[in-house]
């Protein structure tokens, strides 16, 4: 064992307020917290500057297409490998699936609801408060995805996590999350998300304390910028918006520091006597990243009708099938409303893609209530959704009159999938779950009249004035951001 050092090394990243990032999306990236540490000219030198190990982090088979080939060089005080064997991880919680079968999930057609869950107030840090909500198919088949959700009170103490069966992308919605990995720190506020693939160690501190956010998992893929198809060459989330750490480390002497490995949903855990954040200089692009969501350019119709809302994506898992996501990472962001004569609210519809949706801040366009932010809702394949009574009855009472609107103070978000999900016995036995979604859509009422044939929606306006529910519609249309 060494002799105990405290001396934390960081020549550029002074504080934790003014970190420093490296911007692009798939680049060719490279840093070093010392200057000469990354050797030129050959990724494994015999003897590396300043002694360092190299290790090769590999997020691609070695034989991938170069054009997804993902992978990083790290230049470590001490190998990763220098550890005590992996044992199970007592006490077992078994919240967390990565193999979704009968034994551990279920399956439900039904439109599913939950309300925010309240942070606990014991002691909790970011792997005790992970939870799998949902998801679909296998890690050790590397094809699926797993939703999560975390609440969390407490950064975590001498412990790292690495997660063998995929990439996160992690949402917070309540709480700065401080996340140290081998390639750097990235600090992550409510609005940004972090994605942090898979196979690399990280530390999450909580700064502000009580945290609560979602987590999409992927199996066998990583996440990539969409195509923008006739949009052009620019718009949406622009590579140069996602920020990668610097080099960062620490050579502290750790006694009983854990790494806690997440390996087929079971988490495992091993001993070592040094900080895992020993990589004095990296290259590579296989990298941890973060992204502001509010730099994001959304494109809408100008004219008429509701676009689809994969005109919002940010960023997409892709199958093998063209056009076809595992996981896409669509949001909601402020925007105008400008369509004419349109019913401007997400249309009615029935999806062979499944949608988890999530709240950040805000209200929800097709929610006039109990959708809240840190909430979530689950409309699996082909089961029907759309907006609300009380959203459809207040857009219908807007009429045609309805200018240029400019919806504010909301970011919404949906993890959707062509794969159906199953869902986790917690999740639907929890406390939060909402069993009174369906009564949103339950007050719909008919409009049809063989009269009504050349109908326009101002006539169906007018059915409203002096009905009875006038001043609730009334209120609405003050309350709706529609
Ligand atoms: O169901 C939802 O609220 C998500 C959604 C939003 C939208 O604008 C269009 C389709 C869609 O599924
Ligand atoms: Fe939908």
């Amino acid at each position: 064992m060494e002799k105990e050092q405290h001396r934390s090394i960081n020549t550029t990243n002074g504080s934790l307020d003014d970190l420093k990032y490296q911007s692009g999306f798939g680049n060719s990236f490279s840093s070093e917290a010392l200057p000469g540490a990354l050797p030129q000219g050959q990724n494994s030198p015999l003897v590396c500057p300043y002694g360092l190990y190299a290790e090769q982090i590999s997020g691609t088979s070695f034989t991938s297409p170069r054009k997804l080939n993902e992978r990083s060089w790290l230049y470590r005080i001490k190998p990763s490998v220098t550890h005590e064997p992996f044992k199970p991880r007592v006490p077992v919680r078994g919240k967390l699936v990565s193999e979704f079968d009968k034994s551990n999930s279920s399956t439900t057609p039904t439109q599913l609801r939950w309300k925010p869950v309240t942070v606990p107030d014991s002691p909790t840090d970011f792997i005790d408060g992970l939870y799998t909500v949902c998801g679909t198919g296998s890690s050790f088949l590397r094809h699926g995805y797993a939703i999560h959700m975390y609440t969390a009170n407490k950064s975590m103490d001498n412990c790292a996590f690495c997660n063998a069966d995929g990439d996160f992308l992690i949402v917070p919605q309540q709480g700065r999350l401080w996340i140290t990995t081998e390639c750097g720190k990235l600090q992550v506020s409510p609005g940004e998300i972090a994605i942090l693939p898979q196979g690399f160690r990280f530390a999450i501190d909580l700064p502000d304390g009580p945290s609560r956010g979602y987590v999409a998992e992927i199996f066998g893929t990583h996440f990539q910028l969409p195509d923008l198809g006739p949009i052009g060459a620019n718009g949406l989330a622009a590579p140069r918006d996602f920020l990668v750490p610097i080099a960062w480390f620490e050579e502290d002497y750790k006694p009983g520091y854990t790494i806690v490995q997440k390996f087929g949903g079971e988490l495992f855990t091993a001993r070592q006597d040094f900080s895992p954040f020993n990589v004095v200089a990296w290259h590579g692009n296989y990298v941890p990243y973060k992204y502001d969501l509010s730099k994001f350019c959304p494109y809408n119709t100008v004219l008429v009708d509701h676009s689809d809302p994969s005109i919002n994506t940010v960023l997409t898992a892709p199958t093998d099938k063209p056009g076809v996501a595992l996981l896409d990472f669509v949001i909601f962001p402020p925007r105008w409303l400008v369509a004419e004569h349109t019913f401007r609210p997400p249309y009615y519809h029935r999806n062979c893609m499944s949608e988890f949706m999530g709240l950040i801040y805000g209200g929800y366009e097709a929610k006039s209530d109990g959708f809240l932010p840190g909430g979530a809702s689950l409309h699996s394949c082909m089961t029907p959704h759309g907006p609300d009574t009380k959203t459809y009855e207040a857009t219908i009472a807007r009429g045609n009159e309805a200018g240029p609107h400019k919806i504010t103070d909301t970011m919404a978000f949906m993890f959707e999938s062509c794969l159906m999900p199953r869902v986790c016995p917690w999740a639907l036995e929890s406390p939060f779950m909402d069993p009174d979604y369906y009564k949103c859509w339950i007050g719909l009422r008919s409009h049809f009249s063989y009269e009504g044939m050349n109908a326009k929606s101002n006539d169906l306006k007018n059915e409203h004035d002096g009905s009875a529910d006038r001043a609730t519609v009334v209120e609405l249309i003050s309350k709706t951001m529609l």
